[in-house]
């Protein structure tokens, strides 16, 4: 049985829509992808790109990837598959080969990252991962300094002001536009054509991805997350390897209904 069984007081449910036409919305670090020890070193199964896009087909187009990773960044590791994505953290969403929305840079921005390149270069195994419209501090390789980091990213954060806010994550804290949240791309997303009138799923592993877990649950959908942790998904899957297992396995039979993710 691929099912984790969720928390006491988060009832998983038989999906009343099931046989409704779904928008499927991926997360990837955690999600598509297995964590690794740096940003740059996470590996991309190389039958995700083609089953991806042999599910786009399947969904009408209705496939999205909603991370808090730069669109650029998403492409180079897909290459040479492109997909609709919402990247930073909903900060930036392109559709059908469009950036169609993008936060402006947030003008204290600049000087936060250079106060966090400051402490990392001071602290062995801390780096900081700029993402132009946002910046990332990353403690993956030094937890012991996990209080130190999470204390600056406050302290920055706090001088930073409302343009900008803080998100935590999985040995990380990012400072992203105030704005920007994945459950606000995914609802922007369901507006628009091929994803409106079809039943949304999100799925994804992190604190990061509760807001989109809200969104779907809140527009009727199916919201799944990845592994343990507390959550407000409804339904679980053990790891990306099993959600890998169910997307290749609905990319070779041409079909994905969120029946897929129930399986026993
Ligand atoms: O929204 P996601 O697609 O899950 O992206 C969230 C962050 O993922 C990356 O950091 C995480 O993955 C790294 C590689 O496995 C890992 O080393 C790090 O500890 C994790 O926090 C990425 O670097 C961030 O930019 C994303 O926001």
């Amino acid at each position: 049985m691929d099912l984790i069984e969720p928390e006491s007081g988060n009832q998983s449910r038989d999906f009343a829509t099931a046989e409704q036409e779904i928008a499927l919305f991926l997360d990837f670090d955690g999600t598509l992808v297995e964590l690794a020890p740096l940003p740059d070193e996470v590996k991309v199964d190389r039958r995700v790109g083609p089953a991806l896009e042999k599910l786009r087909s399947a969904l009408g187009g209705a496939l999205a990837l909603v991370s808090g990773r730069p669109i650029s960044v998403l492409d180079d590791f897909l290459t040479p598959h492109r997909f609709d994505v919402a990247g930073l953290h909903g900060a930036q969403v392109r559709l059908a080969g469009e950036v169609r929305t993008e936060s402006k840079v947030p003008e204290t921005l600049r000087e936060a990252t250079r106060e966090l390149v400051r402490f990392a270069n001071s602290h062995v195994g801390i780096i900081v991962e700029d993402k132009r419209i946002s910046v990332a501090l990353h403690w993956r390789l030094a937890p012991q300094l996990e209080e130190d980091a999470l204390a600056l990213m406050h302290k920055v954060a706090a001088k930073t002001g409302p343009s900008v806010r803080l998100q935590e994550g999985k040995s990380v804290a990012e400072l992203v536009p105030a704005e920007a949240s994945k459950g606000g791309a995914i609802a922007w997303l369901m507006r628009e054509p091929p994803y409106l009138g079809r039943t949304p799923v999100f799925i994804g592993d992190d604190i990061t991805d509760e807001a989109g877990f809200e969104m779907v649950n809140a527009l009727g959908g199916l919201s799944i997350r990845i592994g343990e942790g507390q959550t407000c998904a409804t339904r679980r899957l053990a790891s990306p390897t099993v959600l890998r297992t169910i997307l290749l396995e609905a990319a070779e039979s041409g079909s994905l209904s969120s029946h897929a993710f129930s399986q026993g």
